[in-house]
Order: structure tokens, then sequence, then C-alpha cells
């Protein structure tokens, strides 16, 4: 098992807090996706934010390769667990070109700059980036090039485990599909183990094995592809409603 995430508790604010999530528990094994679905404001995003000890849960544990997470801790994952988020542009820093950007990863781990040089080439060639774009800043790359060279720093220390967080909601619907296209293909190429948080349920449909459906602080409902693709059916009616949706 890659990630495992146990009754894990969460709440914002002092004593009467909101609690945002409430007993939460999901597996991810290796070379699987897991869709996380849910409305807006559920959690979602402080879920995945917990599940790479970005943020610290109240209550709860969270694994990866068996081993426990703690925020601020576990220098041998710092790597092997990554997350991209909805906006790309506020994942770069403006002032760095690309090249400096994909290299940042790899001078922390202080690889030699020969094979930073042919890590980042093969890279971008991975998710279909021309090099001619590392020279250039942010905010001189489309939406979409600038997902895909996010996805590309994610990738580019080997991870085991990446959390997708909304990250084709602000592309176009051709865009999105090539996203996902390619995430798919990556998942397989580097064996990786992904939760993909979305509000999209024919998104989760493409890219997931697994959907699961949070709402009020728990997972009320998941399903699983069937042998022959078809997906099992939603029994809680919040999940119904949420498949209906984008549906009508
Ligand atoms: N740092 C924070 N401080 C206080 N409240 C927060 C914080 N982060 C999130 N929240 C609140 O927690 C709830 C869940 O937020 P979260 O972003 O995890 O939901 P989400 O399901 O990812 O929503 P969306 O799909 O809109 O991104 C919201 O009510 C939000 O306002």
């Amino acid at each position: 098992m890659v990630v495992e995430v146990k009754k894990v508790a969460k709440s914002y604010g002092k004593k009467n807090g909101s609690r945002v999530l409430r007993d939460v528990s999901l597996h991810i094994e290796r070379e699987a996706c897991v869709a996380l679905l849910g409305v807006s404001g559920v959690g979602k995003s402080t879920l995945g934010r917990i599940v790479v000890g970005l943020e610290r849960a109240d209550q709860g544990r969270i694994f990866i390769q068996g081993e426990r997470i703690l925020v601020g801790k576990n220098k041998r994952f710092r790597n092997k667990v990554q997350i991209v988020f909805q906006d790309p542009y506020s994942a770069f820093n403006p002032r760095l070109t690309m090249a400096q950007s994909l290299a940042e990863p790899l001078l922390i781990e202080r690889v030699k700059k020969r094979e930073r040089y042919e890590r980042i080439n093969a890279i971008l060639e991975d998710v279909q980036l021309d090099q001619e774009l590392l020279d250039r800043y942010p905010k001189q790359l489309s939406g979409g090039q600038l997902q895909r060279a996010a996805i590309a720093r994610a990738l580019i220390c080997r991870p085991l485990f990446i959390v997708f967080d909304e990250v084709v909601s602000s592309l176009d619907v051709v865009q999105q599909h090539h996203i996902l296209t390619l995430l798919h293909r990556l998942k397989e190429t580097y064996d990786l183990s992904y939760l993909f948080i979305t509000h999209d349920f024919q998104a989760a449909k493409y890219i997931a094995d697994r959907i699961l459906v949070l709402h009020a602080g728990e997972v009320v409902d998941q399903v699983e592809k069937n042998g022959n693709g078809s997906w099992q059916h939603f029994k809680h009616p919040q999940a119904i409603r949420l498949q209906e949706a984008v549906w009508s």
C-alpha cells in the first residue's frame, strides 16, 4: 500500500471552530488513482494538504509506504510526495525562469549539473513541452503549458505519490483532456499513485480506478470500475446528486 489515511479529523478556528473533516479514511495502492469528489468547500483541498504533510490533522494518521507522515519531519519523503494545485501561476516563483524552477528540487537533492540537465530534458519530453520554454518566465507561458510545467516539477524527483488538486479546472475542455491523458500515461510510466481531487464527476471517471465522495466531513460513498470498464453505482443521495449535477 502506498498511502493510508486513517481516521483524519480537522477543524479550523479555536473551540467551536468549524469541523471540516470528521473521520476520513482511505487507501491508495501502487499505480492506482483514487478520485476524491465533492462540492466546493467540503474539505477536499484540506485533506489533500494533510495527506502530503503540508497541514496538520487534529486527529488521525497518514502513512506513506507504511511510514507515518508528520508535518515538518520525514525528510526522506520530502520529494517523494508531491502536490499540484489548480492555479499553476501561483505554483511558480515569477522571478525564476522555467529552467531554474525545474532545477530547484534537483539542487536540493544535490543532483550534479549534467544529470540535472538530462533529467530536465527528459521530463520536458514526458510532459510534451518544448525545450525553448526553459528560458521563459511563468507569465510567458499559457495556462496549459504552465500546468504541464507544474506536473514536470512534481515528477522530477521521481515521487511515489502525487495529489492533484483541481488541476484541470481552470483549463478549457481540450486542454483538460490533454492533461488527463498525460496524467494517465505518466502514472503507468512511472509507477505512480495519485489522489485526484475534483468536483467534476466526468474527470474523475476518466482518470480514476476508484471514486470516493466526500460529504459532511466523511467519505459517504465509493465506487470502483468494473472489469468491463463500466462503473459501480453510487448509493448515497449526495453522491447521486453530484453525478446528476454534471449530467443535467
Ligand atoms: N486555512 C484555513 N483557515 C480557515 N478555514 C479554512 C482554511 N482552509 C480552508 N478553510 C475552510 O475549510 C472548508 C473546506 O475548505 P477546502 O478548501 O478544503 O474545500 P474544498 O472542498 O477543497 O473546496 P473547493 O472545491 O472550493 O476548493 C471551507 O469552509 C474553507 O473556508
